[in-house]
């Protein structure tokens, strides 16, 4: 489980996050929705530990990751895909998805490229094993990052706003693979704009405003006139959203 537990993180006067509490369990798929500015990729950066908390407590599985030995642990249950697929540009896509196999986890080396070309292979990029990513789309280059997390056979996925470099035509070809995952049981937590996208693969919806956890509610009621769109706010983005 991912317990978040009234996480604060300020950047000087500013607070991003204030009391934010949300527990993912596995197997849900969990999407953060919110205004730009209203937290939601430092509170997955607070996760992963790339930022430090000024309040509250975060544990994956148990670890806390405000401890090194726990954030080492936790970084092994949990990995990140980001908006710019951080590939090496040195490697290729195989290379880049077998590094931290061998490195971190210890997978021999025919093991690990066995197991990154059947994960290429569900992606669609199997013969593009050899490229490198300036060979690739920025959609391919996307699932390329995708198989890159998975191949640290990691509990939780969580995704920051992984189509926003995208254009339409790439980013249905990425939303179509995290649908395909969620549908196997991943673990997500989602960062998206793709509002719909959200309301079709999520259990849960959680919305951020001005840092604080203003709805976390199964999808159907957070859609609900009566559930989470009874909240000015909340209906305010959405209507906002669906204009744009
Ligand atoms: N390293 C940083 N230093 C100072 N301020 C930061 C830093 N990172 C984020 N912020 C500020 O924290 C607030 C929240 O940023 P964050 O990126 O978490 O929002 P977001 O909801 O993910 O936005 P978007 O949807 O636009 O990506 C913003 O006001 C942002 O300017």
């Amino acid at each position: 489980m991912i317990h978040i537990d009234r996480v604060a993180k300020r950047f000087g006067a500013n607070t991003v996050l204030d009391g934010v509490d949300l527990r993912v369990d596995p197997g849900e798929v969990v999407s953060i929705l919110g205004a730009s500015g209203s937290g939601k990729s430092t509170l997955i950066r607070c996760i992963n530990g790339l930022e430090k908390l000024d309040g509250g407590a975060i544990t994956v599985d148990g670890h806390r990751v405000d401890d090194p030995k726990g954030l080492r642990e936790a970084r092994r249950c949990c990995a990140t895909v980001f908006q710019l697929f951080n590939l090496y540009p040195h490697m290729t896509a195989l290379e880049n998805i077998t590094l931290a196999p061998i490195e971190v986890l210890r997978t021999p080396r025919r093991q690990a490229e066995d197991e990154a070309r059947a994960l290429l292979d569900s992606v669609g990029l199997l013969e593009r094993a050899g490229a490198y990513p300036s060979q690739l789309s920025g959609g391919q280059r996307q699932r390329v990052g995708i198989c890159r997390a998975l191949a640290m056979k990691p509990r939780y996925l969580l995704l920051d706003e992984v189509t926003s470099a995208l254009d339409p035509e790439m980013t249905a070809e990425v939303l179509a693979i995290l649908a395909k995952l969620a549908g196997s049981g991943t673990t997500m937590l989602f960062v998206t704009h793709e509002i719909e996208f959200a309301r079709h693969i999520s259990s849960r919806i959680v919305f951020l405003d001005g840092g604080r956890l203003l709805a976390d509610l199964p999808t159907a009621r957070f859609f609900a006139p009566d559930g989470g769109l009874a909240q000015p706010r909340i209906a305010q983005f959405l209507s906002r959203m669906s204009k744009s």
